[in-house]
């Protein structure tokens, strides 16, 4: 709800109430160019922010990190606003739950915390899509992030249901947010047209008023094209980069006011098989302390980071297609669990030299669990369920579709034909044109053949009979949220080749995946035409009570490949043990029905399961496993753990 109007008080009282409480109308946060600072309610005001996205933390988990930031010395909190997290569909709005934006700024207020709001439209943040929905790819020639008139359209359309009821949250009527970007990174974006950004900024002024504080956010290379008159310029580095030549080249654009870092990077982001990133405390603590000196006002980018749940995380483009992994631990001053680390000390000693730190210890890490190892059981095969999965039955196409097209937005599309001729010796089954988008698990028969991954692996070879069932499991693993002046289509983009023919006459299944979990499990597949031994993309379940209290927890896979968890319905993310680095995903508490209750963990494997189908919760995270082996650990924490095997 909208900051309250003042309360109706005794007509005494009120005269003297408005003497002392600042009223909305002398509530201001301005750029004061005379002295190279800011001003709220008129006094010299320098904040010290740090990024939270509330879209990537359970909700009832939001006041715990927003007063663990407020208790670090910050006196700001700054987010994007995913605009494909609130209009799953065209003219549908979701505000719900831990989408509750609203909610999220009131707890940033209880936590005294101020607020920066980034709404895009593109947010970037590794977030699938960098923020845009999957939606606006039915029209296949749409111009995204341009003046293009169907995604100005969608544009104007999104931005007149959500700025007017950020409005009443404007810092000057009322609320806590003092300030609020356009776009984001546009410099970095090929297409800089101009005119794009000046549409943004006139619709921004229009549905938010002449008197919040606009601004822009680049990388120094990205200031020409990602500038604009009238909204104020502010930079993003981190800490390996030359913040003299940086602030320098700012100048150029705001040749006075306050010095902003809107993002410094405390870590950094990890990718699936590539090794976990990390940021020094000495680093960051040194270029904080630089800024800070300089009067620079600064966010630090991420200071939680959290996790990307379901099938939200993004993707890069860099020499080749990398998705974003489960975990946005992001190396922040708090981890992934919520738990303050030595780097928010560190930091939180660099803010006490230039402002008030709250007094009072910061809570201790949160209570951890450890539980099994525990064995699952088979459910089925994903093709068993056919009929639940895809209720209303396939599409049929001569050529394959895109997810786009049939308007599957995430997660798994089955794509399906039949051999028009034996094929008696081992066959090359293909893609042109790296048309994998982005994994595909083929099955002849329902007997699971391999894979074919976007740029990483292009061809199988297969056997099989006339007439026999070609199954292709197309996985979405997130679209591009950076890099990508192209849209990312998802699917298979062009026909598979098998031998020297061309696959044609196509059943296209789009999955519901979630709702078969959520809604139908535990079911025994109607009919199990498929081998017993399992093989390919397969469900797992069990049920399992928690003795105590419990608490937070990290399931860790061991000898499992690659596949997506729910843990009582809810969409834990994806796991990919074989590639690393992340091993475990994060099991908040909160997730976990107290003890007593039976909580059921549902695993779909896309491709082997390990000899004994078992998994683990730990006590602790492993981020970082660059050797891919699996271990055991027992179940006190104190032992190391035991070998399995190794990848
Ligand atoms: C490989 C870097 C991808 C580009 N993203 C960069 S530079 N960043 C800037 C971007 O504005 C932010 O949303 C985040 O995406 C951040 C990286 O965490």
């Amino acid at each position: 709800m909208a900051p309250k109007k003042p309360l109706c008080l005794p007509s005494l009282l009120l005269p003297l109430l408005t003497l002392l409480l600042p009223q909305a109308d002398t509530r201001s946060f301005v750029v004061d160019r005379d002295h190279n600072r800011f001003l709220l309610d008129g006094a010299p005001f320098r904040y010290v922010s740090g990024s939270l996205h509330y879209f990537r933390v359970p909700r009832v988990l939001w006041a715990d990190r927003l007063f663990k930031m407020r208790m670090s010395g910050l006196n700001v909190v700054q987010f994007y606003v995913p605009w494909n997290y609130h209009e799953p569909e065209p003219g549908v709005y979701n505000f719900n739950g831990s989408r509750d934006l609203f909610a999220f700024l009131q707890e940033a207020t209880l936590a005294n915390l101020l607020v920066i709001l980034r709404p895009g439209p593109y947010i970037c943040a590794e977030w699938e899509m960098g923020g845009l929905p999957a939606w606006l790819l039915r029209k296949p020639k749409i111009h995204l992030r341009t003046s293009d008139p169907d995604f100005l359209a969608a544009v104007d359309s999104w931005f007149k249901v959500l700025l007017p009821r950020i409005y009443p949250w404007l810092y000057h009527n009322g609320g806590n947010i003092i300030s609020i970007q356009v776009e984001n990174e546009y410099g970095s974006y090929r297409a800089c047209d101009v005119s794009y950004m000046r549409h943004l900024a006139g619709l921004f002024r229009s549905l938010l008023g002449d008197k919040i504080l606009l601004f822009t956010t680049d990388g120094p290379e990205g200031l020409k094209c990602g500038s604009l008159q009238g909204l104020y310029t502010t930079v993003d580095f981190g800490p390996a980069d030359n913040m003299t030549k940086i602030f320098g080249l700012l100048r150029k654009y705001e040749p006075r006011g306050p010095l902003v870092n809107s993002e410094y990077y405390t870590g950094w982001l990890d990718y699936w098989g590539q090794n976990h990133s990390t940021r020094s405390i000495p680093a960051v603590t040194k270029g904080l302390e630089k800024m800070l000196k300089l009067g620079a006002s600064v966010n630090m980018y991420m200071f939680h980071g959290g996790t990307n749940f379901g099938y939200w995380n993004g993707a890069d483009e860099k020499g080749r297609f990398l998705p974003i992994t489960t975990s946005y631990d992001y190396d922040a001053p708090i981890s992934e669990a919520g738990d303050p680390t030595p780097k928010l000390f560190a930091i939180r000693n660099v803010i006490s030299k230039f402002q008030e730190v709250p007094l009072g210890p910061l809570p201790t890490p949160s209570p951890k669990m450890t539980l099994g190892p525990l064995t699952l059981h088979l459910d089925g095969n994903l093709l068993d369920f056919l009929d639940f999965l895809c209720p209303q039955g396939p599409i049929h196409s001569v050529l394959p579709m895109t997810f786009e097209a049939v308007n599957q937005v995430h997660g798994y599309m089955l794509y399906r034909t039949y051999l028009t001729d034996t094929v008696s010796e081992p066959t090359q089954l293909w893609v042109p044109n790296n048309g994998v988008h982005d994994r595909a698990y083929v099955m002849v028969d329902g007997v699971f053949q391999g894979v074919l991954e976007r740029n990483m692996k292009h061809n199988l070879f297969l056997m099989g009979k006339i007439g026999a069932t070609l199954d292709v499991l197309l996985e979405n693993m997130g679209r591009l949220s950076f890099g990508s002046n192209s849209s990312d289509f998802k699917g298979l983009l062009q026909p598979p080749i098998l031998g020297q023919t061309v696959l044609t006459q196509w059943l296209m299944f789009p999955l519901k995946v979630d709702n078969l979990v959520k809604e139908w499990f535990p079911i025994q597949p109607l009919k199990s035409s498929h081998p017993q031994t399992p093989s390919g993309p397969t469900f797992y379940s069990t049920t399992f009570p928690i003795l105590n209290s419990g608490g937070d927890t990290f399931l860790f896979l061991p000898g499992w490949t690659k596949g997506q968890v729910w843990i009582n319905g809810f969409n834990l993310g994806r796991y990919w043990t074989k590639r690393g680095p992340q091993q475990t995903l994060y099991v908040p508490r909160p997730l976990l029905f107290p003890r007593g209750a039976h909580n059921r963990i549902t695993l779909l494997e896309l491709e082997n399961v390990p000899p004994q189908p078992q998994i683990q919760f730990l006590d602790r995270p492993i981020l970082n496993s660059t050797k891919h082996r699996t271990y055991i650990y027992s179940l006190s924490s104190a032992s190391e753990p035991m070998e399995l095997s190794g990848h």
